[in-house]
């Protein structure tokens, strides 16, 4: 079953806009608006210095209603001569109904579903999904897979149904796993992937093919990719592992070579702008629920209680923000993307202890990347980088016990009972849940499509709940260029 055509899912994902942080009384005291999909990234400098793609941004100067679509590069922009064949899901009897409902070259995904009357009608991006025709025969596609980063739930998966897409849908069995990141094309033997060796890896978290950062070197990789006949490449990877596609795009269209780059957008921290969300993110929500849970219940259950709980989110607080709004149990979630401050009115002591008085106990839930600036000020000369250069960053679920116990028992000369859970990998190397297995086996099969149809250089993702092919270049994540600006709203 195609699930990418069938579409099962329309309007299953809302995108989230708002977060709160919340407040004894009314347990929601500053409404902050995130405009995730509002952020503009044609305004964003990142992009505004990436080559525009051939056939990105057309709009039809004939007919001036402001529609745009951000194009992805085909290979026939610099293969002119290329052929094409019927695509083979045609002939297949399991998937007899996509002959119906192939893609049509002109379907395109609005960026906008808001609109106003008179508004342009905006950014579009093409549709994902099989087309009529491709650009590969099947017994001449050599394709890899890599993965590149941080781990994220379901990574798995979207590795098995690449395999499967390719070998099921399209016939494909020449399909190679990169071990190890971008360095594996140039210092380690690649390994065989059939339905077969990959049949059970959707049950286990992590990557079966190995990740590493860094070690991005695009001549060398290319020249692997080159030397070993692959033609289609497949990488799973964050921002920084899509800049890193985006450069081996650029290098196989300078050398002229038949060899489709697929990017699958992945990340934990789910800071991606244009797509509705990113995978695994839900399974992470949804582990994060444990931690909370025990901290609430540790300290319910004694005088004083302050339970403060840590989870991912480098630049953005969406995975404490979903996880506070999710458990019901949370007094305050500390975001990156809003300052906060620990004396004085409005500040963080005493908040905790009109929590303390009123309710006995509090729980806290930090994203690590909150309150770095003032961490920062504290543990002066500490600016160190991972491999591929993002920065590493202080501690601050530590950082605020440290402060915390200090203020009530030194200053405050109140006894408090402190419990600090650290879950940070726990809510990431742990397999997909349902729904979220079922999003990676649709990205999968998008981007195999798009591989097939002789897209490159792009990524796949659901915009509005549809999935789309985006360009590589333009690919939006939304912090690690251009922190989100927050707008305090309201405060009860
Ligand atoms: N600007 C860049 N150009 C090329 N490669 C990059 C760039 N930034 C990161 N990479 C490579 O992408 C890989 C993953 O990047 P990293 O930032 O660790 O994770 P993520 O992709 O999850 O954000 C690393 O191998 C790194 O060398
Ligand atoms: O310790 P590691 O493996 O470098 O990963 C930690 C970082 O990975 C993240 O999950 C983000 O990872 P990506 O850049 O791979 O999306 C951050 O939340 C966290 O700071
Ligand atoms: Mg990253």
């Amino acid at each position: 079953m195609d699930l990418s055509i069938s579409s099962p899912f329309r309007g299953a994902f809302p995108a989230p806009t708002s977060t709160f942080i919340l407040n004894p009384k009314s347990r929601c005291s500053h409404s902050l608006n995130f405009f995730k999909h509002q952020n503009s990234y044609s305004k964003n400098p990142f992009f505004s210095r990436q080559k525009i793609p051939i056939r990105a941004q057309v709009s039809d100067p004939a007919v001036d209603d402001g529609f745009v679509i951000d194009d992805v590069p085909h290979l026939t922009d610099f293969l002119p001569d290329l052929p094409s064949y019927p695509n083979p899901l045609q002939n297949s009897q399991a998937y007899a109904i996509v002959k119906q409902t192939f893609v049509r070259p002109e379907d395109v995904v609005a960026q906008k579903i808001v609109v106003q009357k008179d508004s342009s009608r905006g950014v579009h991006f093409r549709r994902a999904g099989p087309r009529e025709k491709v650009y590969f025969k099947s017994e001449e596609v050599r394709a890899c897979i890599v993965t590149c980063g941080g781990l994220c739930p379901g990574i798995n998966t979207v590795i098995r149904e690449i395999v499967c897409g390719l070998n099921y849908m399209y016939g494909v069995d020449d399909i190679l796993g990169i071990q190890g990141g971008y360095r594996g094309f140039y210092s380690k033997n690649t390994s065989t992937l059939t339905p077969k060796v990959v049949n059970d890896i959707h049950k286990r978290g992590g990557t079966f093919l190995l990740t590493s950062r860094g070690g991005h070197d695009t001549q060398k990789i290319v020249d692997n990719i080159q030397d070993r006949g692959i033609n289609q490449v497949y990488i799973i990877g964050g921002d920084g592992t899509q800049r890193g596609a985006s450069r081996i795009y650029e290098e196989v269209e300078k050398r002229g070579l038949k060899v489709a780059v697929a990017g699958i957008p992945k990340t934990i921290d789910n800071d991606i702008a244009v797509i509705d969300k990113s995978f695994g993110f839900d399974t992470a929500v949804e582990e994060a629920q444990r931690a909370i849970n025990a901290a609430h219940v540790e300290v319910e259950s004694v005088e004083n209680g302050i339970g403060i709980v840590k989870l991912m989110g480098r630049y953005s607080g969406f995975i404490a923000m979903f996880a506070t709004l999710a458990s019901r149990d949370v007094d305050c979630c500390l975001i990156p993307e809003s300052p906060f401050y620990l004396e004085g009115k409005g500040g963080l002591f005493e908040f905790i202890e009109e929590r303390l008085k009123e309710n006995g106990h509090i729980v806290i839930v930090a994203a690590e990347g909150a309150g770095q600036e003032y961490l920062a000020q504290s543990m002066q000369g500490i600016d160190e980088k991972d491999a591929s250069g993002n920065r590493l960053l202080l501690d601050v679920g530590l950082w605020l016990t440290q402060n915390i116990k200090d203020h009530f028992t030194k200053e405050r000369k109140m006894a408090i009972n402190m419990k600090y859970i650290d879950p940070t990998y726990m809510i990431r190397a742990i397999p997909s849940n349902a729904s979220d297995n079922i999003y990676c086996t649709l990205l999968a099969q998008s981007a195999v499509h798009g591989a097939m149809a002789g897209y490159t250089g792009f990524t796949v993702g659901p915009v509005n709940s549809r999935h789309a092919y985006i360009p590589i270049f333009f690919f939006p994540y939304l912090t690690s260029i251009n922190p989100p600006k927050l707008k305090i709203i309201e405060r009860y």
